[in-house]
């Protein structure tokens, strides 16, 4: 697997801290624009059914402001559906979605919730927009993705995220073995693996050392970072980890 890992940069929380005020300041297209001027490659924009970060209007501000693929992580529903269709973003990540939590929790039941997902993401997919699922990184879920014909999956990295922060070395090298593992039986599948969930720079580079996996798609703590040293600087940091991880391939 000789490609170049991808980073992905999701911008919901330039968006959290606009909306703290109600006001237009800071603005996520904003952040885009610089993502882009920095080398990223890509923006992820959750619009979650309650609105507490991007919002509707932010989508056609966000492709009309840059080039970058935009990847709209979705709830798999029909406003969503129809708002999929109608911006036509050039990925689409259905993601689970519980209106009381604080982040997303887990993956998506693709398994359990097959028929509500075929339609789904056939129309998505007729448009020409590439489907992908966000699900934990075990065989029943792959399994699942492949049944419904997706051509991408995300690895959720949450559990092995939340294991190093417990110091809980065992867990963490048990979650990072399930995502390398699952990551390979996805390229056997034909289905393109990405991963992403609670990613920092102190935890990115066991992940992006997984050569089968495709992207990266970070946001809470290039945020984060940004606040402190600017998010030019943070995503620069990140993409060097990633590089070095993969071996100091070039950016
Ligand atoms: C699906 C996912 O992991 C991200 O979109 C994340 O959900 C964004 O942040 P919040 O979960 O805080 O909305
Ligand atoms: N799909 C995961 C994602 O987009 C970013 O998650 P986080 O880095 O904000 O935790």
């Amino acid at each position: 697997m000789s490609e170049r890992l991808r980073l992905g940069v999701n911008i919901d929380h330039v968006a959290t801290i606009r909306n703290a005020r109600g006001g237009d300041h800071p603005d996520p297209v904003r952040a885009a624009e610089i993502v882009a001027a920095v080398g990223g490659d890509g923006i992820t924009a959750h619009l979650r059914e309650d609105r507490r970060h991007i919002r509707d209007e932010d989508l056609a501000r966000i492709q009309a402001a840059t080039d970058l693929p935009l990847n709209l992580e979705m709830a798999a529903t029909e406003e969503m559906l129809a708002i999929a269709l109608r911006h036509k973003p050039h990925a689409a990540c259905i993601v689970p979605e519980k209106r009381e939590e604080r982040t997303t929790e887990g993956g998506l039941d693709a398994a359990g919730l097959h028929n509500q997902l075929a339609p789904i993401v056939s129309r998505l997919s007729d448009e020409g927009i590439r489907v992908s699922l966000f699900i934990e990184a075990s065989e029943r879920q792959l399994d699942a993705a492949r049944k419904l014909a997706a051509p991408v999956v995300e690895f959720h990295t949450g559990e092995y995220a939340h294991a190093g922060l417990d110091g809980d070395k065992e867990r963490e090298t048990r979650e990072l073995q399930r995502i390398a593992d699952m990551s390979r039986l996805a390229r056997d599948m034909g289905i393109e693996p990405h991963a992403g969930h609670g990613l920092t720079y102190d935890n990115v580079k066991p992940i992006a050392a997984i050569r089968e996996l495709a992207e990266l798609n970070i946001g809470h703590y290039l945020v984060g970072e940004a606040v402190f040293v600017g998010l030019e600087a943070a995503v620069r940091r990140m993409r060097d980890l990633m590089d070095e991880a993969r071996g100091g391939t070039p950016s």
